[in-house]
């Protein structure tokens, strides 16, 4: 079958709706295909495609100008979307989204707490309910179903508890590497509801060739916007696994061991396949380079928004994630 298309988008304003005008040359394939993949490209907009016969219209809501011309042929249909994917974000969502350093997100976190009086355990179980669906996007249960969940001292390892039992409820196996368990309450109440739902524990961390047989997936929930290099004795034999491993990793918030706002600090450091950024990115997601980078933590209230300019995309309908 062929598939040779030519197809240009231009949108013209910021903020309303405008007119989407998507013109192509020659297209073999059918018209539900054809929509299936514009509504792929296009998803953090708002679009309605209508056929008119060689001429497709549609109705789009975009906040800022955006051009996206895609020439596609059978071969290279994967890539070509895909390239083509990332260059529409680029000039649409993540050019709007604020990067956060350091201080913003700590700063974002205790107003959050303070000002908005939010409890860690009510942010904990959206945040990893909302890692939890963006790596069952990127990762289905049927080919990634056994996950080892890494989980470090803090809130991003109580995000691991959290994300590692809802895995459970969506129909993966997790196992969850807890090497020091944090001596408080909620990490307490955490890892007993993991242990009545029957996830598995590992007092170990897994040899590099027994983590590859045992496992699809690997959840990187070690440390977050907190984390201040270089990586303690306790956490290095994980963090070295995480480096070596063939195995895609999922990280939660920050690549384990990359600095907060400079990204990676050395070239073995890990790199993951999928990036889910909490709340809003921070400054080292601008040098993530794997496939998936996801936006989760979809509590900030608006006016928590504008106090930081942070920007945020649209998350589609009732979706926990976005991807960026
Ligand atoms: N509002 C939000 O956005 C929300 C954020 N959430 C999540 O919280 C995360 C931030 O959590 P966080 O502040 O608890 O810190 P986090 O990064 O998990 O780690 C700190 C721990 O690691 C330790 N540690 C530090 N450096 C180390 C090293 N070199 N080597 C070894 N250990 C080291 C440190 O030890 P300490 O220095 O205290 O002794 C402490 O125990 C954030 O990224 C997101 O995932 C959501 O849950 C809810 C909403
Ligand atoms: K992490």
């Amino acid at each position: 079958m062929t598939f040779a298309s030519r197809i240009a988008i231009t949108t013209n304003n910021t903020g309303e709706n405008v007119k989407l005008f998507l013109f192509y040359i020659h297209f073999a394939q059918t018209f539900q295909t054809f929509s299936k993949i514009m509504r792929i490209l296009t998803r953090s907009i708002k679009v309605q495609l209508l056929q008119l016969n060689s001429l497709l219209v549609g109705e789009v809501r975009c906040r800022q100008l955006a051009n996206l011309a895609i020439i596609a042929n059978p071969k290279q249909q994967q890539m070509q979307l895909q390239v083509q994917r990332k260059e529409f974000c680029h000039c649409s969502s993540s050019n709007m989204v604020k990067y956060l350093n350091q201080s913003e997100a700590i700063n974002v976190d205790v107003d959050l707490f303070n000002e908005y009086k939010f409890s860690v355990d009510q942010l904990m179980e959206l945040a990893g309910l909302s890692c939890a669906h963006a790596i069952s996007k990127c990762f289905p249960a049927d080919r990634f179903g056994r996950v080892l969940v890494c989980c470090g001292p803090g809130n991003n390892g109580g995000d691991g508890l959290v994300c590692a039992r809802h895995l459970a409820l969506m129909g993966y196996k997790p196992v969850i590497y807890y090497p020091k368990p944090t001596p408080k309450q909620l990490y307490e109440n955490l890892a007993y509801q993991c242990q009545r739902m029957d996830i598995c524990s590992i007092a170990e961390c897994p040899s590099l060739e027994t983590a590859g047989d045992s496992y699809d997936l690997i959840v990187d929930a070690l440390f977050g916007f907190s984390f201040k290099p270089p990586v303690r004795p306790d956490f290095v034999p994980v963090v070295e696994l995480l480096q070596q491993t063939k195995l895609p990793i999922a990280s939660i918030d920050i690549p384990s061991g990359w600095d907060v706002e400079q990204g990676k600090l050395n070239d073995c450091d890990l790199e993951p396949t999928l990036l889910i950024s909490l709340t809003a990115p921070k400054l080292c997601a601008k040098h993530f380079k794997g496939k998936h980078h996801y936006l989760g933590g979809r509590f900030v209230p608006p006016s928590l928004q504008q106090k930081y300019e942070l920007n945020l995309p649209d998350y589609p309908g009732n979706e926990l994630c976005v991807e960026l």
